[in-house]
């Protein structure tokens, strides 16, 4: 299927917008054509004259055969721009409707996509993909589909005026038509792959300038500005050089065109004229088809500009209409299970996850939370413990064994509702362009100020906002960059709190804080998670030394799991651990 047909099969809702507009394209066209035609008539008035054509038809005085050209000639004109305001209208309204509906279907869709389709690509080409060649198609429906139907109407209405005016002339002048069609279409078959290099290319720049902007510190801290600099040059560079190649095959076009055009307009002009001296035409007739010829060639020039227009266009949307039917691995819809009821057991059976599917990330995972327990995941860095959270949280889809949330397999269970019963602290939490309230309510848009205070005050972050000239109507930047990484992370966790959820996940959600304000945070979480699940994974020890268990993995494995003192007892890891953080080992040593 055509770039084109998937989007006017995508596109169905627009159909009669685009007849529409297809009807407003081919009046102005016929309007167009008609001055042509009263030339010809004018001619013929004052060569005829009382023999004229209009003559014929009744109006016998020349006086009033000039008298009605004018008027017809006003009539006509008007009738074209008439048409030609409607269907500019027309098809820019339908490529601005189409355009906002395809960026916000595209985008829905991108949202739905998961975490790991995302990892394997750039944010960067998405961005281009959900702007940029969005912004070619409409560039394409603005004018290119007007041009199309446009030469289409005017050929066949020339051409019969053609027929009826010198049928043998007419078949030479509309010789060279099918060379042109055949010409433009070898062209753009070749032109095509070319518009599709162009977009990747488009894509590079946008997946360099974006990884460049949000790492714009570390490349000022490695003063590495010539080293990227030179990057983004590459990036643009290969644009060009892509670009280049569509240029010079496309620029071909026209002159090719026009030596087929110049062929049938030297034939009309010197047949036409040998007929028109014999007699055999008009001289009315004759000067019609001269212009007609012009009229009938010349706008195949444009087919050029259509046509390189056309394969950017197409090669835009094919890649977004790839983006849309991007299937998703992981499907929402499933089986309800509102929050409310949620009771925040969580079991895992012989869970297996692998990242790459190669290198195991998660190996053989047991493990059976009663609701309200509080749990505790510590272990050395990359042993798995984010892995664990993100796959209950159904971020990826283990490679086998189960997960389940108070009995149900969270594969089958509607996915928005597994995570409205979750509040996630992710390591590196996310704050939105907006002010503090904002993003403590976010996806709580009803929370009232009220709640918001309470929820800082939870996390320990009521006093640091406080004291900011704007309060919780400070603004935090992109991404929160305004913030502190401590004052982020209180955020995020007042953020959790207030969506009071029935499981509570924190995944290193106090590591940036000092040991002080860790402690106070521990006294208000103690409060806020009494009654709900908490999963905490932390490498301070301190942190989940009151848990109802610890896990202690290792490699991917659950390697010792009970209450901190059991666990020191042991001797085992964590024994080790603790003794590391409370410095007793040093002490040892030192003795
Ligand atoms: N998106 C990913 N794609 C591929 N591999 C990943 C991805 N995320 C994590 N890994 C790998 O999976 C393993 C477990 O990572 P995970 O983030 O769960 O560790 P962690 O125990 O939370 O570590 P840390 O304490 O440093 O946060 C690591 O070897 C890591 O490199």
């Amino acid at each position: 299927m055509s770039p084109l047909s998937k989007l006017f099969n995508h596109a169905r809702r627009y159909r009669k917008h685009a007849v529409l507009a297809s009807v407003y394209s081919a009046l102005n066209k016929f309007f167009d054509v008609l001055p042509e035609i009263l030339i010809g008539v004018a001619v013929d008035v004052v060569v005829s004259k009382q023999d004229s054509f209009l003559a014929k038809i009744g109006i016998a005085d020349t006086q009033s055969q000039l008298i009605w050209l004018g008027i017809l000639t006003v009539l006509i004109w008007g009738g074209e721009s008439l048409f030609q305001y409607l269907y500019s209208v027309a098809w820019r309204d339908l490529a601005q409707n189409l355009q906002h509906d395809l960026r916000k279907e595209a985008y829905a869709h991108v949202q739905r996509l998961e975490l790991g389709w995302f990892e394997n690509r750039s944010s960067g080409n998405l961005l281009s993909i959900l702007n940029d060649d969005i912004n070619q198609m409409e560039r394409f429906l603005n004018t290119g589909a007007n041009m199309i139907l446009q030469i289409v109407c005017s050929s066949i209405l020339i051409s019969i005026v053609f027929f009826v005016i010198a049928p043998g002339i007419a078949v030479i002048a509309l010789l060279p038509v099918p060379l042109i069609l055949y010409g433009t279409f070898w062209f753009q078959r070749r032109l095509a792959p070319r518009y599709a290099d162009v977009r990747e290319a488009a894509g590079r720049i946008g997946g360099r300038l974006n990884n460049n902007l949000f790492g714009i510190a570390t490349i000022k801290s490695y003063t590495a500005e010539d080293f990227e600099a030179a990057h983004v040059d590459e990036a643009s560079r290969a644009y060009v050089t892509t670009n280049a190649a569509a240029i010079r095959l496309s620029s071909a076009i026209t002159p090719v065109i026009r030596m087929a055009v110049l062929a049938g307009f030297v034939v009309t002009l010197v047949y036409g004229g040998y007929l028109a001296l014999h007699g055999q035409i008009a001289v009315g007739s004759y000067s019609v088809l001269v212009y007609l010829t012009q009229r009938l060639l010349w706008p195949f020039t444009g087919l050029a500009e259509i046509a390189d227009l056309y394969q950017r266009s197409m090669a835009s949307i094919d890649r977004v209409l790839g983006l849309i039917q991007t299937p998703l691995a992981i499907p929402y819809e499933g089986e309800r299970l509102p929050r409310e009821l949620v009771k925040g057991a969580v079991r895992l059976e012989q869970v297996d996850f692998s990242y790459d599917g190669a290198q195991p990330a998660l190996t053989g995972v047991d493990l059976d939370i009663a609701p309200g327990q509080t749990i505790g995941f510590v272990g050395s860095t990359g042993s798995g413990k984010s892995t664990l959270i993100k796959l209950l949280l159904r971020f990826y889809t283990p490679k086998s064994g189960r997960i389940l949330l108070d009995g149900h397999d969270i594969s089958a269970l509607d996915l928005q509702d597994l995570r409205r019963a979750v509040g996630y602290v992710a390591q590196e939490p996310f704050l939105t362009d907006g002010t503090i309230a904002d993003n403590i309510a976010y996806g709580a848009p009803s929370a009232s100020r009220a709640d918001v205070e309470a929820a800082a005050r939870s996390a320990e972050a009521h006093e640091f906002i406080a004291r900011l000239p704007l309060g919780y109507d400070t603004p935090v930047g992109e991404r929160g960059q305004k913030l502190s990484g401590g004052q982020r992370q209180r955020i995020a966790l007042a953020r959790a709190i207030l969506k009071s959820p029935p499981i509570l996940v924190l995944d290193e959600a106090t590591s940036a804080v000092d040991n002080e304000t860790e402690a106070a945070i521990q006294r208000s979480l103690a409060r806020v998670s009494r009654g709900r699940t908490t999963l905490v994974i932390a490498h301070r020890l301190s942190t989940v030394r009151q848990a109802d268990i610890i896990h202690v993995l290792e490699h991917g494995r659950i390697v010792e799991s009970g209450k901190h003192d059991a666990l020191l007892d042991r001797g085992g890891i964590y024994a080790g651990l603790w003794r590391l953080q409370t410095g007793e080992l040093d002490t040892a040593g030192a003795t």
